[in-house]
């Protein structure tokens, strides 16, 4: 029996000669969610001129605490006329500052009558003034290769202008299911059978790390239909994952098929869960190896299977370091626990409060207990034959993130 690997060995050889498919252009519209392939610098100054951030009145800071006539009026998008000493400007958030004027007064507090406004004393030069190009100027780099393409990052390009991007395609995945005792929600279930939660969960995490799934079907338990579904498999995607069937019984067949068609890199991990998970390559079109995970059965091994290996294997393939590691925070456990030859990820809740965070251990840890998973915010990673305490400090792997 193989021995247990240790988790960086086995992330070691997940990512070891994976590379980024080649990139492609399309239409911001189209980009969300995508990586770019390319650093992108601003071609123009964000804000474009100096603006006003207040409804209020510009002004030349020297003329504080006078009364001034207003001289014109400046709503967002209308040209602004040079001011002279003396006078002030009625002016609203984002008019253009007008040559000459170096601050601006909210309305709260400026008293008008009679075209006068009256000017409280205390109005520093520059108050209220979002300087041109403060947000981003010309030349200064906008977006680094590798960000992916969310929410600001997307208003970020279309304050440039920008309609296209060049970005890395989201990986095809093959997503298969092994077991004759798993049936699809809407199918009758016999005496033994169970439906499908991890097809469902895993869809779900894997569009979420940016793939998309290109063949999702299931393996039926016999040896040709395992290799000839994996080979198919391999043939229309970058990575080919299987759950079930890779621990030791006479009905797991997966670890046979790919040895049989590619390579088993590595199997049975010093973690808990997710022990008998499996790496791999298959051989893909022209001659190309293509990644293979088997990931265990278990709901709850495939889904921190999912966070601890696929997340990252899919920020490689889209060349997107933020996808690598999951962030760690340091929280006092309110549980003991204890482990032996495996490390041990603890499905957890963190409470943030004024002593600090406090990670509170779903009661039932067991593999198989997927309403675990539901609320974790975190992993809580347990290393080896080691001893936990309430109290005691434990790293948590963040889960809420993309
Ligand atoms: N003698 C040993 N038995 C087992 C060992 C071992 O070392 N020696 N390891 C155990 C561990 S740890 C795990 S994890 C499981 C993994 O086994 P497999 O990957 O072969 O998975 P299966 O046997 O096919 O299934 C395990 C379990 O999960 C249920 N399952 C499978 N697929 C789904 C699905 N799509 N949706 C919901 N539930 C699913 C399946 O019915 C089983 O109950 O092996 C242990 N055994
Ligand atoms: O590795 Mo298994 O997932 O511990 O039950």
């Amino acid at each position: 029996m193989a021995e247990l690997q240790s988790i960086d060995t086995a992330l070691a050889a997940l990512l070891r000669d994976v590379a980024p498919a080649a990139a492609e252009p399309l239409p911001c519209d189209e980009a969300a969610g995508r990586v770019l392939a390319e650093s992108l610098d601003a071609r123009l100054d964000v804000p474009a001129f100096d603006n006003s951030a207040m409804d209020g009145y510009a002004l030349h800071h020297q003329d504080a605490g006078k009364r001034l006539p207003i001289a014109q009026r400046i709503a967002a998008g209308v040209p602004a006329r040079p001011l002279a000493p003396g006078k002030c400007a009625r002016i609203f958030t984002g008019g253009e500052i007008p040559p000459g004027a170096d601050c601006v007064v909210m309305q709260e507090r400026v008293d008008v009558a009679a075209n006068l406004a009256a000017i409280p004393t205390d109005i520093p030069e520059g108050d209220n003034i979002r300087r041109r190009g403060r947000d981003v100027a010309a030349g200064d780099r906008l977006l680094a290769a590798g960000e992916r393409l969310e929410a600001a990052a997307l208003g970020h390009l279309a304050g440039q202008g920008i309609t296209e991007v060049v970005v890395r395609p989201r990986p095809k995945v093959a997503l298969l299911s092994t077991g004759d005792e798993i049936v699809d929600p809407g199918q009758p279930l016999a005496a033994g059978q169970i439906y499908n939660s991890n097809r469902p969960m895993l869809k779900r995490l894997l569009e979420r790390f940016g793939a998309t799934l290109t063949l999702v079907t299931s393996i039926p338990d016999d040896p040709t239909g395992t290799r000839e579904t994996l080979k198919a498999a391999a043939l229309q995607a970058d990575l080919v994952i299987s759950t079930g069937g890779v621990s030791v019984g006479e009905e797991d067949h997966v670890k046979a098929a790919l040895e049989s068609l590619g390579q088993l890199d590595l199997w049975r991990l010093a973690i808990r869960p997710g022990k008998p998970l499996a790496l791999g390559r298959l051989p893909g079109p022209d001659g190309q190896q293509v990644r293979f995970v088997g990931l265990p059965g278990n709901p709850v091994s495939c889904f921190v299977g999912a966070w601890l290996f696929l997340r990252p294997l899919l920020g490689a393939l889209q060349g997107c370091p933020s996808l690598a590691h999951l962030p760690c925070l340091r929280a006092r456990a309110d549980f003991s626990t204890s482990t032996g030859p495996r490390r041990h990820y603890m499905r957890v809740r963190l409470e943030f409060g004024r002593e600090g965070i406090v990670a509170r251990a779903f009661r039932d840890q067991n593999s198989g207990v997927l309403s675990s998973c539901i609320n974790a915010d975190a992993l809580a990673v347990i290393p080896a034959e080691s001893r936990i305490e309430p109290g005691d400090d434990v790293d948590c792997l963040w889960l809420r993130v993309d």
